[in-house]
């Protein structure tokens, strides 16, 4: 990795210029599975998006729609303001100023580095797609593998040789799927950062489709969660993880101890305490959703007990497991310095309503 590292001088891979992204109404259907179900969204020039969802929910069919792969079965896809896609237009890949990182990177074996990289440039003399095509390998490290094939590399050179071929025409929209998920953890820390700084350097409009809600987070300006065809939430990666709209889109970006209750004089009941109602109705059922950091230890006596059935290192924190009387399932709670408490132990706890979620039952 070190030969990638260290080398962001800004410019190298030239700047594109971004270009606006909208899908209106956007529905598509294969037989009788509807992949995506009236999909709007709009994309600001220079925006990164992040795609997120479950595997089937339709992030790759949204691409595939934007680049030009497939067409809708009904709605529009819009380039800077231009019908690219829809019963009465369609625009071709290559005539789109799209660029393309497929999950499996789908390179051509038969080719080197510098020729795949080359394949994207068209309208180029030899002399200036050689250049291009040099520039863009050196910008993510690959120099003195220009001549090297496919075979020979390893996975993370095989995805910056993807990356580098996707950017070298300074497409006005960059489009990636999955770009991240075929690397090991460490190598996807580090090939993840130097993408969004070449992102950053080039500027285009970009959507990066990631089942990972750290990834999201991490490299979105703003992220589009999905389910079944259809956008669940829009927003910034804290919007989605404060401000959930349903318990679906909650569990995606946090790890909770869900415990059902009732609405009861205006606060919801549960075993270990009432919570705000949210706005549910009296007699309402409700799932309470506690975030593993709203747990927290306190001296035993006026509070809610509990006893610790399991302690786990993590590393960074430990997780706690603390079995409280009235639920079914222990409690979540992660501790950067957990202390001396040991499984089997009687503790008190304090659960803190700012760290606590509250949604009507059976809304996942
Ligand atoms: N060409 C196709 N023919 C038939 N069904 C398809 C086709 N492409 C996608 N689908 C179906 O459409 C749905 C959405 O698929 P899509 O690949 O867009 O999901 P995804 O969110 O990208 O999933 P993953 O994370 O597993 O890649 C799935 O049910 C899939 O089986």
């Amino acid at each position: 990795m070190t030969r990638w590292l260290g080398w962001g001088r800004r410019g190298t891979a030239g700047a594109a210029i971004p270009v606006s992204l909208g899908f209106e109404g956007v529905t598509q259907r294969f037989g009788g599975v509807t992949a995506l179900d009236d999909v709007s969204l709009k994309v600001a020039p220079g925006e990164v998006i992040a795609l997120l969802g479950h595997s089937g929910c339709g992030k790759t069919t949204l691409l595939r729609l934007a680049a030009g792969v497939e067409r809708p079965s009904a709605g529009r896809v819009l380039l800077e303001g231009r019908d690219v896609a829809s019963a009465d237009a369609f625009v071709e890949p290559e005539e789109r100023g799209v660029g393309l990182v497929f999950q499996d990177y789908a390179l051509f074996p038969h080719l080197s580095v510098r020729e795949n990289v080359r394949f994207g440039l068209r309208g180029y003399s030899d002399a200036q797609a050689d250049a291009t095509a040099l520039r863009a390998i050196a910008r993510v490290g690959l120099a003195d593998l220009a001549e090297a094939y496919p075979h020979m590399l390893s996975g993370g050179e095989q995805q910056r040789v993807a990356l580098a071929r996707a950017v070298a025409p300074r497409p006005g929209v960059l489009l990636m799927d999955e770009p991240f998920s075929n690397l090991d953890r460490r190598l996807r820390d580090t090939v993840r950062d130097e993408t969004m700084a070449l992102l950053d350097e080039i500027g285009a409009t970009s959507i990066i489709v990631t089942h990972d809600p750290e990834d999201a987070m991490r490299i979105a300006d703003r992220i589009v969660l999905m389910r079944q065809g259809r956008i669940v939430q829009i927003g910034t990666g804290e919007e989605l993880y404060r401000k959930p709209v349903s318990l679906f889109a909650a569990r995606f970006f946090c790890d909770l101890t869900e415990i059902d209750g009732t609405v009861v004089r205006g606060a919801v009941d549960t075993p270990i305490g009432r919570f705000p109602a949210n706005g549910l109705a009296e007699g309402a059922a409700a799932v309470v959703c506690v975030r593993p950091q709203g747990v927290r230890l306190v001296p035993r006596g006026f509070c809610l007990p509990g006893r610790v059935v399991a302690r786990r290192f993590l590393g960074e924190v430990d997780d706690l497991q603390i079995a409280v009387d009235g639920l079914d399932k222990p409690l979540t709670a992660r501790f950067a310095q957990p202390g001396s408490v040991r499984e089997g132990e009687d503790v008190g706890l304090d659960i803190s309503t700012d760290e606590v979620l509250v949604f009507p039952s059976g809304d996942t």
